[in-house]
C-alpha cells in the first residue's frame, strides 16, 4: 500500500514557501491508518521504553494509538494552559511561528524510558522542546517516531544523538 497517496500536500500553506503535509486523508481511511500505525510500531517494537509521550495535537492521535497497540502508557505534552496541576514549560520555534509546550511535573519518574511520537518532524523544534521537558523530569528519551519526516529541514540534527524513525520522507 502506498501511504504517500494518502497524504495531501498543500503548497504555500500556511505561508508562502511552506508545503503543508495533511495527514487527515490517511486518518480517514481505515486501511491506510492501520498500515501507518503498523509501520510505526514495527520501527520501535524492539526498543525498551516504559511510556509514549505524544505531542499535541496530531501527536496525540498516532501516539495514543501506538500506546494502545504496544500496551504501554501514554503521556501528553500539551500547548500552554491545558494541563491541570503543576507543569513545567518550554518555548520553541517551528517552521511557521513560535509556541510553548508543557508537561505535568508528575507525568514521569526519574529513570523512566520514553518514546516521543508525533505525526511529523520539520525543524525539530517541537521534538527538542519535548525532549527537554522529558529530561527535566529526570526521564530519558530513547527514540523518536514520526509518520512524516521533512528531510530538507534536517530536524533530526536538533535531537542528536537520540535515534529518529520515520515512515514517510519528503
Ligand atoms: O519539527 P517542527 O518544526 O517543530 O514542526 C513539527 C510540529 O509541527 C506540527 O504541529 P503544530 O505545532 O502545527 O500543531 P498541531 O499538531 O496542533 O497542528 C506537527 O504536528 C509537529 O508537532
Ligand atoms: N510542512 C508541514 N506540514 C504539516 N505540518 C507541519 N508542521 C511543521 N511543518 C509542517
Amino acid at each position: 500500500m502506498d501511504l504517500y497517496q494518502s497524504i495531501r500536500s498543500l503548497k504555500d500553506y500556511p505561508e508562502e514557501g511552506i508545503t503543508f503535509r495533511d495527514i487527515n486523508p490517511l486518518l480517514k481511511d481505515p486501511k491506510a491508518f492501520q498500515e501507518a500505525l503498523d509501520q510505526m510500531v514495527a520501527k520501535v517494537k524492539d526498543i525498551d521504553f516504559d511510556h509514549i509521550v505524544g505531542v499535541e495535537a496530531r501527536g496525540f492521535i498516532l501516539g495514543a494509538a501506538m500506546a494502545h497497540e504496544l500496551k504501554c502508557g501514554f503521556v501528553p505534552v500539551r500547548k500552554p494552559g491545558k494541563l491541570v496541576a503543576e507543569v513545567i514549560q518550554k518555548s520553541y520555534s517551528l517552521e511557521y511561528g513560535q509556541d510553548s509546550l508543557e508537561i505535568q511535573k508528575d507525568a514521569l519518574d526519574p529513570g523512566d524510558k520514553v518514546l516521543i511520537v508525533d505525526d511529523l518532524i520539520a525543524t525539530g523544534g517541537t521534538s527538542k522542546a519535548s525532549k527537554d521537558l522529558v529530561e527535566a523530569l529526570g526521564a530519558q528519551v530513547v527514540a523518536f517516531c514520526y509518520l512524516i519526516e521533512l528531510k530538507d529541514l534536517d530536524g533530526r540534527k536538533r535531537v542528536e544523538p537520540t535515534p529518529v524513525y520515520s515512515v514517510l520522507q519528503y
